[in-house]
């Protein structure tokens, strides 16, 4: 039997970094997925080792089960149904295991991402031999949340083949899991994001693992009812970043400028707290809806400017904030920032004339042409959508 589990992107409104302060911060789950598939062999496969296949990065590895035994201190001393920390001494024996992987330069960047995998891994199935494959359709390391995904996907297809959870496998496609389950797949995917991020907020895995809309603060999450259609563009920089490094960045300025830091956290806290506040009030009329716009547009960029005092704005991103200020739209970085992806809102009104004229010669037109022109790419992702699902294949009952 195989399981294949997928986890969505994200797009953060409001709130990136001063999250990770205590601040409330407002993310939608994205259209676009992460997949892990998991198999274990069977006797006839005679194999005896965890195989792993990220295909976005071209990479494969395999661990023989042995070689786990021998460098894991403490496999199979973890219960899957209690998500526990990567202890110190474990996390020395995986960083050796990955340095022996010998990545190459320019693939450093995801040696976090695999001590992730060996981390969850490990933790939830022992040395159980196994074969899976990683497979995205987020850009990595770009401010969607490919880290979350990843982690979050990886959790629920492991958690699924194990005994913590009664799931029913004759179900045909994708099925979600009830919340004591879900709980249990975001917190194992935070432990994994610890790993990638260092000091993540969980905003992203919680995201990912519930989907839709979600006000989030000090670990807890507020679900949001929107009374509005939210639509974005997302441009990509194309800049490469690393969020670790841009989270450990604001917090050493943190240190540098307590007093005004913890003031630019606690302006960043108001605004996430109206940006909820404003896509779940009722919406009486067209009047309204260009109201709300109008002023989530504006908290937009108030919370790009207190970013970019954060420090964590770029010359590509200022790029494509002026280049939308010319046709009057609002536009902030999301996610870690430094490079990355970047929102705009598109308000109702320029979204009905691109319904008429399907998108030829419309404002969202022109100014795709004119960012694409600068070498970013973008895309219009549907938003507030569907969390974590699994589905099963191959059951005989
Ligand atoms: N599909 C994937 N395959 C391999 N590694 C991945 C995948 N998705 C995420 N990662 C890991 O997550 C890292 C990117 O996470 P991060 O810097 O937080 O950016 P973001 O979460 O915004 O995409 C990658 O460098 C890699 O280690
Ligand atoms: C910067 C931060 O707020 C979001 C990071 O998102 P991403 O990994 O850049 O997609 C960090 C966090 O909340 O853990
Ligand atoms: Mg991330």
């Amino acid at each position: 039997m195989e399981v294949r589990a997928r986890a969505p992107g994200k797009i953060i409104l409001a709130g990136e970094h001063a999250v990770v302060h205590g601040s409330a911060a407002v993310a939608a789950a994205i259209d676009l997925y992460t997949y892990v598939s998991l198999r274990f062999p069977t006797p006839e496969d005679n194999n005896d080792a965890l195989q792993v296949q990220f295909k976005d990065v071209d990479l494969e590895f395999s661990w023989p089960v042995g070689k786990l035994k021998e460098v894991l201190p403490e496999l199979g001393s973890k219960s899957a149904s209690t998500p526990s920390s990567c202890s110190l001494e474990t996390t020395k024996a995986i960083a050796s295991l990955v340095d022996e992987l010998n990545l190459a330069e320019s693939k450093l960047g995801l040696a976090s991402g695999i001590s992730a995998f060996l981390w969850l891994y490990t933790s939830i199935h022992g040395d159980k031999p196994a074969k899976v494959v990683v497979n995205s359709e987020l850009p990595l390391g770009c401010g969607l949340g490919s880290s979350a995904a990843l982690c979050v996907a990886l959790s629920a297809a492991l958690l699924s083949l194990s005994d913590s959870l009664k799931l029913d496998f004759s179900h045909q496609g994708w099925q979600t899991f009830g919340d004591s389950e879900l709980d249990l797949v975001n917190k194992w995917a935070f432990e994994g994001e610890k790993i990638i991020h260092g000091r993540p907020s969980g905003i992203d895995n919680t995201v990912s693992t519930f989907g839709n809309m979600i006000k989030f603060r000090s670990g807890e999450l507020t679900r949001i009812k929107t009374n509005m259609p939210l639509k974005m563009l997302v441009t990509n920089t194309q800049v490469g970043r690393n969020t670790k490094a841009l989270v450990s960045g604001v917090s050493e300025r943190a240190v540098r400028h307590g007093s005004a830091m913890s003031s630019v956290f606690k302006a960043v806290d108001s605004i996430s707290n109206e940006v909820a506040a404003i896509i779940q009030s009722p919406v009486s009329d067209d009047l309204a809806i260009t109201e709300k716009e109008e002023k989530l547009g504006e908290l937009m960029e108030m919370n790009q400017g207190l970013l970019q005092c954060m420090g964590v704005s770029h010359a590509t991103i200022e790029t494509v904030i002026k280049t939308t200020l010319k046709y009057k739209l609002a536009t902030k970085l999301t996610g870690a920032g430094g490079g990355g992806c970047v929102v705009t809102l598109l308000p109702a009104r320029i979204l009905f004339v691109c319904a008429i004229y399907s998108f030829s010669g419309t404002v969202v037109d022109k100014v795709i042409a004119e960012l694409e022109e600068c070498g970013f790419q973008c895309l219009i992702a549907g938003i507030g959508g569907r969390g974590m699902e699994i589905s099963f294949s191959g059951f005989s009952s």
